[in-house]
């Protein structure tokens, strides 16, 4: 797919800018935007505008006749002017009304001038979805292979072209990926949100890295940047000697017309001073909550339970990091873990175990994790079997460590879980599958340490703030050291797309209803053929093949003669499996959704998402991360059918892989006989 091929909404920048200085008006106070010289200014904009009123429909003599003329002969731009342009503006891209300001035709000119030169092959254009068409010269294109960074601070986004993957990871410090467009443009947006759990323990620390990620300094952007860091320091809840918690606020103004307003009685009981107030026992989580949602999260810095004591000490030499990791949790109190699978998290949070020392209760998403974390803690720690319980499902034993699933956790009857010891430390892995009744239930515990562990930025809507209230912000990562450990290989992701196995199957997905639609795309059968070409071409490759729809499983079980594991299975048949796999006596394993959360199967390092790309975003990234295991180049395949929603669901899906700092490419498959 080539850039060209995106419709482009040429809607001019200026305009895009007027509504967004709109929605500007409602973001929070002190948000102005400073006017950014690198923006067309809203005047030019206007006057593009005007130009364009006087095209449409006034009976301006020249209007007309230049505006035919321009659109038949060659473009009225020649190539040159156009990189004066880009001189004019000093960036490697520009907008439409850049060009029109830098060479004084309207906008609507410049856009007609600029197709011209896209046809005849001298510039590009690529289209960020809902921003401006951002052109630059065809030759840059093709050449440059090392990225650029546009900025466009008034509206707080980062383009950038094939960024490196330490670059990905830098802003994703600070800002989250909005965006893909092919496989060059990758658009960054800045929101409030980014900036409160950037995870820095200094402002000059979060500035320095947006200063080495953008091409110049933006005092505006710096300023606006600077106002979020500080509006996540004007409250603080901490334990007052006497034991009971306070909020304090920066000023006075804020204890009186945000949080007295905010909060009611049964929150906080009395006032201690203008600027402190005396926290009713209990109501911790639910105030961070609603200062969260006034667009003031709290800092949390009670001192914490450290529960009964635990004897425990790790076998196992942490990593520079790792070691950063555990110091600044221990600094934080609670926090998240944020780093690549196969980064080392799961050995980190057993180094924060012997740090807080107390007794630690792990909460895991699947029975199959908490085995592994049994088989972990064993392996690399001094417990005895007898300190470790399991509580799910399958066993309910509670220990000194004990390891629950987030479904058993939640139910009720279970609630004694949570209050039946002193936890020290409560572990959340896979962060993001926080269920909202155990997170009600273990908010209450906001007396003990919480460590959250994620390996994909935590960005989905309504999840940043229950996690950020209920866990507190990330805990910085040393990404140099990670990236320079070498701890994180960065797999091949390939969408390649399949066309369908016969015209039947395509007039079976035209007429059916939409859930049956999902089903039909996933389970096309030329995908077995093509999981067979993908197998061939990887020979000595070991593979998992995702399959989330149980007869597609079946059907490649059959047409592969290979296993398929689905939640059908006996669990002790699904370990047998997986450690065969492990031992190397098998190479290849059909698995369902059992295989995404975290079954640590160290070293697949071909992965075929045959279908299941409908899922959750992060689904997606669980099922790459499991080959992103550090050995050697993992490659990752997703099969879509060709004209259906599937298309759709894999790129948005593999864009959020890309954020973790994963390249993606798209093809069509070779098997391609153009059904
Ligand atoms: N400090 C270390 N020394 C030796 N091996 C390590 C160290 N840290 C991690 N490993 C190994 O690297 C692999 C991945 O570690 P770990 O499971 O902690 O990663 P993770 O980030 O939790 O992965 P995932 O996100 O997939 O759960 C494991 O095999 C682990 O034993």
């Amino acid at each position: 797919m080539t850039d060209d091929e995106f419709s482009a909404s040429a809607d001019d920048p200026g305009a895009a800018d007027e509504t967004h200085d709109a929605d500007a008006g409602e973001q929070l106070d002190g948000d102005g935007a400073a006017q950014d010289a690198t923006e067309p200014q809203d005047a030019d904009t206007t006057a593009a505008s005007s130009g364009e009123d006087a095209d449409d429909g006034a009976a301006s003599p020249d209007g007309e006749d230049a505006d035919a003329e321009a659109s038949s002969a060659e473009p009225s731009v020649a190539l040159d002017e156009f990189h004066d342009a880009l001189e004019d503006a000093g960036r490697p891209v520009v907008t439409a009304s850049e060009v029109g300001r830098s060479l004084d035709h309207s906008q609507a000119e410049a856009v007609d001038a600029l197709d011209g030169l896209v046809e005849a092959d001298d510039v590009r254009r690529v289209d960020v979805e809902t921003d401006p068409v951002v052109w630059y010269p065809a030759e840059w294109g093709e050449l440059a292979d090392r990225e650029r960074v546009v900025p466009f601070p008034k509206r707080r986004e980062i383009v950038v072209d094939k960024p490196t993957q330490f670059t990905r990871a830098q802003l994703s410090q600070f800002a989250h990926l909005a965006d893909v467009s092919g496989n060059e443009a990758y658009r960054y947006e800045i929101r409030k949100e980014d900036i409160w759990q950037a995870p820095y323990d200094s402002f000059d620390r979060l500035l320095k890295t947006v200063r080495q990620v953008l091409p110049e300094r933006l005092d505006g952007l710096e300023e606006w940047i600077e106002d979020q860091w500080d509006r996540a320091r004007q409250f603080r809840l901490f334990t007052h000697e006497d034991g009971y918690t306070v909020l304090e606020a920066r000023s006075a103004e804020l204890m009186g017309n945000v949080a007295r307003q905010k909060l009611d009685e049964s929150q906080l009981r009395a006032p201690i001073s203008d600027t402190e107030s005396w926290v009713a026992e209990g109501s911790e989580a639910a105030i961070k909550r609603r200062l969260y949602e006034a667009g003031y999260p709290v800092q949390d810095q009670r001192d914490l339970d450290e529960g009964d004591p635990l004897d425990i000490s790790l076998r196992m030499n942490l990593r520079g990091y790792q070691s950063d990791w555990v110091t600044r949790f221990v600094d934080a109190g609670s926090g998240v873990l944020v780093g690549p699978p196969g980064s080392g998290k799961t050995v980190a949070a057993m180094g924060v175990m012997e740090a807080v020392g107390g007794e630690t209760l792990i909460l895991v998403p699947t029975r199959e994790l908490a085995s592994q974390w049994r088989d972990t803690l064993l392996a690399h720690t001094d417990l005895d079997p007898d300190q470790i319980g399991e509580y799910h499902g399958g066993e309910k034993t509670v220990r000194p460590v004990t390891i629950a699933t987030y479904q058993t956790a939640g139910m009720d009857r279970h609630r004694q879980l949570f209050d039946q010891r002193r936890w020290g430390l409560i572990v959340y892995d896979e962060v993001h599958h926080v269920p909202a009744d155990v997170h009600r239930r273990s908010a209450d515990l906001q007396a003990s340490a919480r460590l959250g562990l994620s390996a994909t930025p935590i960005r989905e809507d309504d999840r940043e703030k229950e996690i950020y209230t209920l866990i507190g912000p990330p805990i910085g990562t040393d990404w140099d050291a990670l990236f320079e450990a070498g701890y994180v290989q960065e797999p091949e992701v390939e969408i390649r797309y399949v066309p369908w196995d016969e015209e039947t199957y395509q007039d079976e997905y035209a007429t059916a209803e939409r859930h049956e639609k999902r089903q039909l795309a996933a389970a096309n059968p030329q995908k077995i053929e093509e999981v067979r070409e993908i197998l061939a071409d990887h020979p000595g490759s070991k593979a998992l093949i995702f399959a989330d729809y149980i007869d597609q499983g079946d059907a490649l079980a059959e047409a592969l003669t290979l296993p398929f594991i689905s939640g059908e299975m006996p669990h002790a048949r699904r370990e047998r499996l997986f450690s065969q796999f492990r031992r190397d006596e098998r190479d290849a394993l059909i698995v369902s959704r059992v295989g995404d959360e975290g079954i640590d199967l160290p070293d697949a390092d071909l992965a075929i998402l045959a279908s299941g790309l409908g899922g959750s975003r992060r689904q997606g990234s669980q099922r790459a991360g499991r080959t992103m295991r550090p050995s050697g180049k993992a490659r990752v395949f997703a099969l879509a059918t060709r004209g259906t929603t599937e298309e759709e669901f894999a790129r948005r899906q593999l864009q959020h892989l890309q954020s973790k700092g994963v390249r993606v490419r798209e093809v069509d498959s070779e098997l391609d006989d153009g059904v």
